[in-house]
């Protein structure tokens, strides 16, 4: 890898287009200081785990494999404590574990963590008690604390998300390749949770059924290699093109650029626009390319992304995410899903089912139904089912703590519930249980179609 003339000309081209969302930097010369030392620093991953993810998520857009992923609405930089992360990391190998066995299909699992820490906002302000601030945008711009000092957007802070991102992806690695997410281990990340919730003892006779098959095998004289780690790769969404942009690099294996701060990066929703400065980025960097759509999304501006994003029509370049709502998928989804197949695309289609469905409790607090959730992921495969069409996967928001941020589930959390344990910097995350009840279901979908 490395940092060029070339660099600069390929990954800044952004620059002379408009750029939604971006932070209000009050100290130019502070982020020009902070881009020049991003740039010098050494990249998060490494150019062939990006590629060796587009061909994952390749078998995802053919139908062979499932995506699941997962994490944080916005991760925190006082969050980055082993507990928080393994935690995470233990419920995406449950969920991973159930999709595989129950759903009997292969996971290509990938975190939302390692890098989300910028986020876009539908208001510039927020007000509260007649106090108006900047709004928060994630750790990596300003604090969440409601202060005037802290709603500053401080460039300093994004050198803080590259340390966390790293620091973070260090213990993942360790843990996916060093023993802890092996098979054997089925029903050691279940342990602090079995007895107390119904999802925790469904996954136990789930984790029996999976030691039995590998008892089996053992008896067999197969002990396979893929048993022992885990391939687990990094996502966020590229926001803060600053950031993005200083950590792209020449691959000197093949001189493409790659955006090295995560292996798949995705545009958001309130920043897809076709002439803007997101979708020029992204149009420029190899990574596997995620985009939201919402319901708005007309067929012609998902032909135009696929024309800007994936020209060479590569399985795996491009994935669409869409995020409808539980009462627009059926209506919304099939004309898109319709007109991109007819186009000849093979892009991966993934359902997130959280960013649609979203309210505000009489409490104040931002929340989710877990049935809307759930309804969501059922319209998505209804209509996958109606076309012929593979449902490939899942995006949602998630945490491995026991928090109190979306009502319903297997554990029932009522509205009067969520004040107890509501801790999210942004969006409220399904819980631990509400994640497992989740792949439960979603595998039962996958079986049944
Ligand atoms: O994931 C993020 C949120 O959906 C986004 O930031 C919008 O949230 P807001 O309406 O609270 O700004
Ligand atoms: C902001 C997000 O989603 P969307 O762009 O779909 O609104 C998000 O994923 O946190
Ligand atoms: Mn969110």
């Amino acid at each position: 890898m490395t940092v060029n003339a070339e660099t600069h000309a390929g990954g800044h081209t952004w620059r002379d287009l408009p750029a939604a969302q971006q932070p209000d930097w009050p100290d130019q010369e502070a982020l020009r200081d902070v881009i020049a030392e991003l740039e010098s620093y050494p990249p998060l991953v490494f150019a062939g785990e990006c590629d060796q993810l587009r061909e994952r998520l390749g078998a995802v857009a053919r139908g062979e494999a499932f995506l699941l992923q997962g994490g944080d609405c916005a991760e925190a930089f006082d969050a980055v404590s082993a507990e928080h992360i393994r935690n995470k990391l233990k419920t995406l190998l449950q969920m991973g574990a159930v999709l595989t066995y129950a759903g009997s299909v292969p996971v290509v699992k990938v975190g939302r963590i390692a890098g989300q820490y910028s986020k876009p906002r539908s208001k510039p302000t927020e007000t509260r008690d007649g106090v108006t601030l900047p709004t928060y945008r994630g750790d990596s711009v300003n604090g969440f604390e409601f202060t005037e000092a802290a709603r500053i957007p401080d460039p300093q802070r994004l050198k803080r998300m590259y340390h966390a991102s790293a620091a973070t992806l260090n213990l993942v690695r360790a843990f996916t390749t060093g023993g802890y997410a092996d098979l054997r281990q089925v029903h050691a990340w279940n342990q602090d949770f079995v007895k107390s919730s119904p999802s925790g003892q469904r996954y136990e006779a789930l984790a029996r059924e999976i030691d039995r098959a590998m008892n089996f095998m053992n008896a067999c004289g197969v002990d396979p290699e893929e048993f022992r780690t885990v391939e687990f790769y990094a996502s966020h969404e590229a926001l803060v093109l600053d950031y993005e942009s200083a950590l792209t690099r020449v691959d000197s294996r093949t001189g493409h650029l790659y955006d090295v701060s995560g292996h798949m990066l995705w545009i958001g929703e309130r920043t897809r626009q076709l002439d803007g400065a997101h979708i020029e980025f992204a149009a420029r960097v190899r990574n596997p390319i995620g985009v939201k759509l919402g319901p708005t999304t007309t067929p012609e501006d998902a032909l135009t992304l696929i024309e800007r994003l994936d020209p060479e029509r590569e399985p795996g370049r491009l994935t669409f995410i869409t995020r409808m709502g539980a009462d627009k998928v059926r209506d919304k989804l099939p004309e898109l899903v319709e007109k991109v197949t007819a186009s000849g695309a093979q892009v991966a289609w993934i359902c997130d089912p959280m960013h649609g469905n979203t309210f505000e409790a009489a409490s104040g607090h931002k929340t989710r139904r877990f049935d809307d959730v759930l309804d969501e992921v059922k319209g998505f495969f209804e209509v996958h089912k109606s076309l012929g069409t593979h449902p490939g996967g899942i995006h949602v928001e998630l945490t491995g703590d026991d928090v109190t941020e979306c009502v319903g589930g297997g554990d029932e959390i009522f509205v009067d519930d969520l004040h107890q344990r509501y801790e999210t910097a942004c969006d409220p995350r399904l819980n631990r249980s509400q994640s497992l009840d989740l792949a439960f279901l979603v595998a039962e979908m996958y079986r049944d179609q």
